[in-house]
């Protein structure tokens, strides 16, 4: 049987715009039986628009869709779904306010059928009767697979899955897609890491400004999928890593922020470190090991039950997040959704905390916040070609806007919480480098960041938690993978990991 009688899924020359946006422009896309397929892109190629014309949640402008040859068109995700085509879009379909049973029952799948795909990805432990609301951004969307899973489609469209995923959550949804694979099903698969695309796919499509530029074989083509993905110039700058200040005795100078035996409830426990001015500080860990009460303590988002924040020597009383940012420590967090008015414009959204602040000082300085805005528009290039609109924006873009309006708004101490989630390789290295200049000009940055192979790129040093405690701490020169994996998952030998590798 030849390749072509295989084919489940063939889409050609498939176009979309939205008002002057083109985002789509000529999309070519085959998937066969039985394979996981790579969709690949930067930011704003249009692989979640190419996801949602083929899952019927908006028509193509042009172009051809086949399902096993015959001609095909969604007029809803519920068409799609009885075609057998379900995708699990980039933000978890999912109502807030509701229960997960009430979601589901929404969504028409068979509860028990996603409770047994919730057993499968080993998530049963969920609540059925919890409110959305109240559930932790990385399990919401597992839950989103398995309400995807329940309906046993032949093609699984998984945008970003594991964008919001700590390594041991992705881990179970690659044994997943491993499964749907042997049992002859096809997984389309969009995801900014290269490495887990390299071990997971078998083939990859590549979108550059919404044409597909070629499809290859992944095993051992990831820096020519690089190249196609950002056309060779982009590609080439990108491959240089941003330099990391050579390692001058940061922790002997006066902490900008320093964090003394802070406990959470059972979150935290005597957590201690010190942040220098012009460092940054990497923190890894697997999922719920503290580090969001961490973050979410110093950001004055929750308080602490004891210990104490200093910055620059200053004890801090965060009752508050205006405490913390009038202490000029701001956060920007991972669920851009949280953080973002989607009815807004981008230059509203940059400008937020900037006119807060501005307004505080006296008049409202409109001439500065435009230069400021431009500004950050330009360093993060924040493609703004669908403005007036944030919602417009394709996810990584939006993430952008999160960082661009701190940036805008001047802060001594950044808080990252995973900022580069569902952002491109290309963008990825901009903000590493965005990160690195923002420490040389003064300010701390602590980051932390579920891809770990980040901590070395982006890091002067790091700390590792594991059960809301400090279980390692390390350069960024000898945080490889191995050692943080080790220390996060509690082990505090890493000399071990290397014995045997
Ligand atoms: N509903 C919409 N209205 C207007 N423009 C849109 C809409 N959805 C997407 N776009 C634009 O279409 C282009 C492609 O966006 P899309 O979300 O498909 O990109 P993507 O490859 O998925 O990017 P990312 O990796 O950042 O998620 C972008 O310029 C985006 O701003």
């Amino acid at each position: 049987m030849s390749a072509d009688d295989n084919l489940l899924l063939r889409i050609r020359g498939v176009a979309k715009r939205f008002d002057s946006v083109v985002a789509l422009r000529s999309a070519d896309l085959e998937v066969r039986a039985g394979e996981v397929h790579a969709l690949m892109g930067a930011n704003g190629a249009g692989k979640s628009t190419l996801v949602k014309i083929i899952t019927g949640v908006f028509p193509a402008d042009a172009g051809e869709i086949a399902l096993s040859g015959k001609a095909s068109v969604f007029r809803s995700p519920a068409e799609a779904r009885k075609a057998g085509i379900v995708s699990v879009y980039q933000d978890p379909a999912i109502v807030p306010d509701l229960t997960v049973a009430q979601n589901m029952r929404l969504a028409r799948v068979p509860l028990d059928a996603v409770k047994a795909a919730m057993r499968d990805l080993g998530i049963d432990h969920i609540d059925l009767s919890r409110t959305a609301r109240d559930i932790d951004f990385a399990l919401l969307r597992l839950i989103d697979l398995s309400r995807a899973i329940a309906s046993n489609p032949s093609i699984l469209l998984l945008d970003e899955i594991t964008a919001a995923l700590p390594v041991d959550l992705s881990e179970r949804v690659f044994a997943l897609v491993r499964e749907w694979r042997r049992s002859g099903r096809s997984v389309i698969f969009i995801s900014h890491r290269m490495a887990e695309v390299a071990a997971l796919c078998d083939r990859a499509t590549v979108l550059r400004d919404g044409i597909t530029v070629g499809v290859t074989p992944t095993a051992g083509a990831e820096s020519r999928i690089v190249d196609m993905m950002l056309g060779t110039d982009v590609a080439r700058a990108a491959a240089e890593a941003p330099a990391r200040r050579a390692s001058a005795a940061v922790a002997d100078r006066p902490a900008a922020i320093e964090v003394r035996d802070l406990a959470y409830g059972h979150a935290l426990r005597g957590v201690s470190f010190r942040v220098a001015p012009g460092e940054v500080l990497g923190v890894a860990a697997l999922e719920g090991q503290g580090q969001e009460e961490l973050f979410d303590c110093i950001a004055g988002v929750r308080r602490a039950s004891s210990g104490e924040i200093r910055t620059h020597g200053e004890v801090l009383r965060l009752r508050h997040p205006a405490d913390a940012i009038r202490a000029g420590l701001v956060l920007v967090p991972a669920n851009r959704l949280q953080a973002l008015l989607q009815q807004r414009s981008i230059r509203e959204n940059v400008a937020l905390a900037a006119f807060g602040r501005l307004r505080a000082w006296g008049p409202i300085a409109m001439d500065e916040e435009k230069r400021r805005v431009d500004d950050a528009v330009r360093r993060l290039q924040i493609d703004t070609r669908a403005s007036p609109e944030l919602r417009r924006l394709s996810g990584g873009n939006q993430q952008k806007v999160v960082i661009a309006r701190w940036l805008a708004s001047g802060f001594r101490t950044l808080l990252c919480f995973d900022p580069t989630r569902g952002i491109d390789i290309g963008t990825k290295r901009q903000i590493y480098a965005l990160l690195r200049e923002i420490a040389a000009q003064g300010a701390s940055v602590l980051l932390f960041t579920s891809e770990l192979p980040e901590i070395r790129l982006a890091c002067d040093r790091a700390i590792v938690l594991f059960g809301g405690r400090i279980s390692g701490a390390m350069d960024a020169g000898e945080a490889d993978e191995a050692r943080l994996l080790h220390a996060a998952h509690g082990l505090s030998a890493p000399d071990a990991v290397e014995a045997h590798p």
